[in-house]
């Protein structure tokens, strides 16, 4: 082996080690927020028993959580664009330790430490929004995504499992006092990780930072592109969360399962966007034309409403093969996972430095429809309907979202952030994985928007 050629693959090791630590930077703040945060729900059984907490309670103070975790966002949006993710997540990582310390004092003050894990927890989602803005390029914000997604799941899956295990030796008091110290390791590996400076060329600012707030939250989301994302997050995110929580009980009603068996049956739907983020998340990265893109994402939403629509039948015709509903739930987690996790989640990066702010409008909205969802469901109970009204429901939700995505995939125009997509010559792109060289084009690529929108890209 001459020297050349060992002195190249001895550079290339150093290069591979930056490029996977910057993978983690972005996913690792995210995967540890998770982790603390599911450790209350985590402990719910055991302080239901030790309170005599009636089950009514319990969904107020769940149904609370999400409000605050909105509240959240806005906050966290504003400062991670001003003072950036890594002092915000110093701060964040700091009080979710306090609220973690303050949660397992217990009685009344278990409430002010769940309120500060909410709250802290819902920049999580931001950072790695901004991080990815400022340290990856734009063809390699999928993949970023489908990282962060594993990291996020990842992180309540293991808090589910291991300190739910741990109550069997523990008590709850001592666990949440634990996931503090954890936190306290995760936050010092975490801030190791982060980059200090930038690593691709400053996005043009939409330059609304320094502007009113109100000013700044009408330029985010007054564009055509910008409201059939909305439209989008709407009917994925309700399907997300509501299928995640309303698949025990289905399959409980529907094939008259035990408690036990039915959340075990329903282990599939997670299992499903696993899958998604492990199969559909890279083969959409791996793809390189608009068009293609488009095309997968339109079979997987096709797939969704396919999937829902049969749900709505199985239930209405009392199917009681518990395979069928295995596979169904399977497929309408596989179909939704990268809509929810990848797709939509890209645009607001392209808001330069207010990508966290618009993220954090885009998941706000998300969340709420979501919220809006079990509140139909449950009106939709009151008055008499079944579980048939409510997959009516999803399905009728799943459609919406194939008739957003459809239209954004007819002009182009909608979809700056995919410019690269069409606009960077594949024998440039082949030629050369240098950065600098796709710096270049991009920076091109945006200049020749300019050139063509006029000042602001986004044509507000
Ligand atoms: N707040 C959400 C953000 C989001 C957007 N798309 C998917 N998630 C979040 O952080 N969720 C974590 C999760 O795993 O759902």
């Amino acid at each position: 082996m001459s020297f050349e050629v060992v002195a190249k693959s001895a550079d290339k090791a150093p290069r591979r080690a930056c490029r996977i630590s910057r993978y983690v930077a972005v996913c690792l703040p995210l995967l540890s927020e998770q982790f603390v945060l599911a450790m209350p729900s985590s402990m719910l059984t055991a302080i239901r028993l030790e309170w005599a907490l009636d089950d009514s309670t319990i969904t107020y103070v769940l149904a609370a959580g999400t409000a605050l975790n909105g509240v959240g966002k806005f906050a966290g949006g504003v400062l991670i664009d001003r003072y950036g993710a890594r002092r915000f997540l110093s701060v964040s990582m700091f009080l979710m330790v306090i609220g973690a310390g303050i949660f397992g004092t217990g009685l009344t003050m278990a409430l002010v430490g769940y309120v500060i894990l909410q709250l802290c927890a819902a920049g999580g989602w931001l950072s790695a929004c901004k991080l990815m803005e400022q340290h990856f390029e734009p063809e390699l914000w999928s993949w970023c995504f489908a990282v962060v997604g594993v990291g996020s799941r990842a992180g309540s899956a293991l808090s589910k499992l291991a300190l739910g295990s741990l109550l069997k030796v523990m008590h709850w008091q001592s666990i949440a006092w634990s996931t503090g110290v954890a936190m306290v390791l995760l936050r010092y590996i975490c801030l190791w990780f982060i980059p200090l400076e930038r690593m691709t060329p400053q996005r043009p600012s939409q330059g609304y930072t320094t502007r009113p707030w109100c000013e700044r939250v009408l330029h985010i989301t007054c564009n055509p592109s910008m409201l059939l994302y909305f439209c989008i997050v709407i009917g994925c995110y309700s399907i997300a969360h509501g299928a995640e929580n309303d698949a025990p009980l289905i399959l409980q009603d529907a094939l008259r399962l035990s408690p036990a068996d039915a959340s075990i049956s329903a282990s599939v739907y997670p299992a499903g966007l696993f899958t998604s983020l492990l199969l559909a998340a890279p083969l959409y990265s791996f793809l390189r034309r608009r068009c293609a893109k488009f095309a997968l994402e339109l079979t997987l939403q096709i797939l969704a409403v396919v999937s829902a629509f049969t749900l709505t039948k199985a239930v209405s015709s009392g199917w009681s093969e518990l395979i069928a509903f295995e596979v169904l739930f399977f497929l309408l987690a596989l179909s939704v996972g990268l809509t929810y996790y990848v797709t939509p989640n890209m645009f607001p990066l392209f808001y330069g430095d207010d990508c966290a702010f618009a993220s954090a409008m885009l998941d706000v909205v998300g969340l709420s429809s979501s919220f809006m969802f079990q509140m139909a469901s449950s009106v939709i109970f009151r008055s008499g309907g079944s579980w048939e009204h409510v997959l009516m429901l999803l399905t009728g939700l799943a459609t919406f979202q194939l008739l957003a995505t459809s239209v954004l995939s007819l002009f182009p125009r909608l979809t700056p952030h995919l410019a690269f997509c069409e606009a960077v010559p594949d024998e440039v792109t082949n030629a050369s994985s240098d950065p600098d060289l796709h710096n270049i084009v991009e920076t091109a690529q945006i200049i020749g928007h300019k050139h063509e929108d006029g000042e602001d890209r986004l044509g507000v």
